[in-house]
């Protein structure tokens, strides 16, 4: 008899508190140095096991190919490790925005592998299954660990930060979809910025490498950041187009947000430590 119950897992967002890139690989890809946080808001995953070798996913996302899908990808590479036969049904309840910086195709990915790895009895460890996810995305593994960490490499090299403050965030979402590889393929982006310790990346925080050059192909954003810079220091997530600034408590939060023009697509979250998946998957109260 299949188990008809389902799990419900959170796939939450992540801020870049800094981005730096401090030089670029022979794959092109680039190495980085970023503080990585994680939102009490975000997507919502729902998996339930088949009794066949079935993958179903719903709703689907417009634009996404099934295939493409990285919560598809994710249960794919599971499939194909476990010993046996094994299916599931998945659920999506999309709220973070595509493109947005906020790691929501990561987190979906993050989410599926552990939900599946213990839904199917597959018995990997963190370390194997952040191995995995490396392989779908570079922001993947900081939500398969799921603490907020200071990350070197190109984000998979990770030293845990519990110690950083977890603010409330005010996080404005303009309306253009940004693309990853565009803005690391951009001539004019800083590659160079001078490795620094931990401790600085702490002390000090950083900027966002990625703001300079998003900001001019894409002028909403920029704006943006001048709107927020009104009420409070606003900075850049990843290559955008969120932007966001942080708050002692949720009211000072919200009471910018009411400010902000009329249509303004934003929302008000808890910075936190912890991933709210592990929260769910490891740490039930
Ligand atoms: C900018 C960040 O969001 C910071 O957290 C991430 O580094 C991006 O992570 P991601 O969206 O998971 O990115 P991926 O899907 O791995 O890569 C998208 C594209 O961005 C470029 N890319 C990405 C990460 C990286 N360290 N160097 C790169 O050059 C590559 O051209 C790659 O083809
Ligand atoms: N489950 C998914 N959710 C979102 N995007 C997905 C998903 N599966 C595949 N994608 C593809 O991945 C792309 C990037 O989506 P994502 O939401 O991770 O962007 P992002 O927030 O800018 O990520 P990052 O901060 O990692 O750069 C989308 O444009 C989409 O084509």
């Amino acid at each position: 008899m299949t188990d008809t119950t389902w799990l419900v897992v959170p796939a939450p967002a992540k801020l870049n508190l800094m981005l730096h890139i401090t030089g670029r690989r022979a794959d092109g890809y680039h190495n980085l140095q970023t503080l990585f946080q994680f939102l009490d808001y975000g997507d919502e995953l729902r998996f339930r096991i088949r009794n066949d070798s079935e993958l179903t996913l719903s709703p689907s996302i417009e634009g996404v190919e099934f295939e493409d899908n990285l919560i598809i990808r994710a249960a794919r590479h599971l499939q194909k490790l476990a010993k046996r036969n094994v299916g599931a049904d998945i659920q999506l309840d999309k709220i973070l925005p595509m493109g947005g910086g906020l790691g929501g195709g990561s987190s979906d990915a993050a989410t599926t592998l552990l939900a599946l790895n213990q839904l199917w009895d597959l018995n990997l460890s963190l370390e194997e299954l952040a191995a995995i996810g490396l392989s779908l995305g570079a922001d993947v593994p900081v939500f398969i660990m799921g603490e907020a960490a200071f990350a070197e490499g190109v984000g998979e090299v990770l030293t845990p930060t519990p110690e950083l403050a977890e603010p409330w965030y005010l996080v404005a979402c303009p309306q253009v979809h940004v693309n990853t590889a565009k803005i690391f393929s951009h001539k004019g982006l800083t590659r160079n910025t001078p490795a620094i310790n931990i401790r600085t990346a702490l002390e000090q925080g950083g900027r966002n490498d990625c703001q300079a050059i998003v900001s001019m192909l894409y002028p909403e954003v920029g704006n943006t950041l001048n709107l927020l810079n009104k009420f409070s220091f606003a900075k850049m997530t990843g290559t955008g187009a969120c932007v966001y600034s942080s708050f002692g408590s949720e009211a000072e939060a919200i009471i910018v947000s009411e400010q902000l023009p009329a249509g303004y697509k934003a929302f008000v979250a808890k910075g936190v430590n912890i991933s709210p998946t592990h929260r769910v998957l490891f740490r039930p109260s």
